[in-house]
């Protein structure tokens, strides 16, 4: 559904350029609900504007279904935003209309586009769990309640993708599950990807996978083992799996955790290892005919100090 392959992105102010994605690649497959984490600055919102449409990438390759984000006419971008995308950001201000009632903007968006399907609108409030709540004023509604009237205008044009910038960012901690639930059931009965940018590390509970971003980069990966399992607490058992990288979160023994390796064979190192290895700018690099072995370039000969990666032969 969705492939990104050396994704740039660099935003020019005045004489400063600032790099916000230096060759992403990712791919998410149709009917997958993934997360995407990082910290501030990681690159995270860059990319899912550029997924959305809302900003053009700088080079490299964004491809969702038949779209090809780099090179697609206005025209195409402004058909892509209408008819495949359905966005949902942490700000509900920039969704709804305070002064309508909840049916009512679910319907805007279609009465924009043509005719309201009235239907259809009260279906999708209802899968969102607002049925006693359509006819209430968006001021008379709570936070809660107003996302789920947020993600219910995001389905109105029948995307195939959902793209959620911090969708639990002001709620609760209840009210975040919740909203991750009807994510999830969304996901498995309508079938429409979902990709969720967050800093809330309990989505992993809820999503088949979580993506790592660091410094405009897929870093690390965390794929559930059994995508099926959802809803069990993954806090109970996060120390049952060493991370990859002492800082980034380990999810637990239900996520099974990997380096990302590019297409040309790169992958970031953490930095915790680097700072423990004494290695920067150059390393020895050593195949043992299973493993590939980093060593700082003094310990080279019989003793490597670290292993970053394990392959069989047929890879190489
Ligand atoms: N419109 C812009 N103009 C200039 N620089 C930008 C712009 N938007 C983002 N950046 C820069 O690009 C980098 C990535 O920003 P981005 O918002 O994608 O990060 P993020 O991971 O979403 O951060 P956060 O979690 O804080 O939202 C940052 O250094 C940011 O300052």
């Amino acid at each position: 559904m969705i492939h990104c392959e050396g994704l740039v992105k660099i935003y020019k102010t005045d004489d400063i350029e600032v790099v916000a994605l230096q060759g992403l690649n990712m791919t998410v497959e149709q009917g997958e609900m993934m997360a995407i984490i990082g910290n501030s600055g990681s690159g995270k919102s860059t990319l899912l504007n550029i997924l959305g449409g809302l900003d053009r990438p700088s080079a490299g390759q964004a491809v969702v279904g038949p779209w090809n984000l780099l090179k697609m006419s206005k025209e195409h971008l402004i058909e892509y935003k209408r008819r495949t995308v359905g966005f949902i950001w942490q700000n509900n201000g920039r969704n709804l209309v305070p002064y309508l009632t909840a049916l009512q903007n679910v319907e805007l968006p279609m009465l924009i586009k043509g005719k309201a399907d009235r239907v259809y609108a009260k279906q999708l409030l209802a899968a969102v769990g607002l049925e006693h709540r359509m006819g209430s004023r968006l001021t008379q509604l709570s936070g809660g309640e107003q996302q789920r009237v947020a993600i219910a205008i995001a389905l109105s044009n029948r995307p195939l993708l959902i793209l959620a910038d911090e969708p639990t960012g002001s709620v609760d901690s209840a009210t975040g599950e919740q909203i991750l639930d009807i994510f999830r059931r969304l996901n498995r009965e309508m079938g429409v990807t979902i990709v969720i940018v967050t800093h809330d590390l309990s989505v992993a509970d809820k999503v088949d996978r979580v993506v790592a971003i660091r410094d405009g980069l897929t870093s690390t990966e965390w794929v559930k083992r059994d995508a099926d399992a959802t809803g069990a607490n993954m806090a109970d058992d996060a120390s049952s799996t060493a991370p990859i990288d002492s800082s980034s979160p380990g999810f637990g023994a239900q996520h099974e955790e990997f380096v990302v390796i590019d297409r040309v064979g790169r992958l970031q190192i953490p930095q915790v290892y680097l700072d423990e290895m004494k290695v920067s700018g150059k390393a020895v690099l050593e195949f043992d005919g299973r493993r590939v072995i980093i060593s700082p370039p003094e310990e080279t000969g019989d003793s490597p100090v670290q292993i970053v990666e394990e392959r069989s032969k047929e890879d190489f």
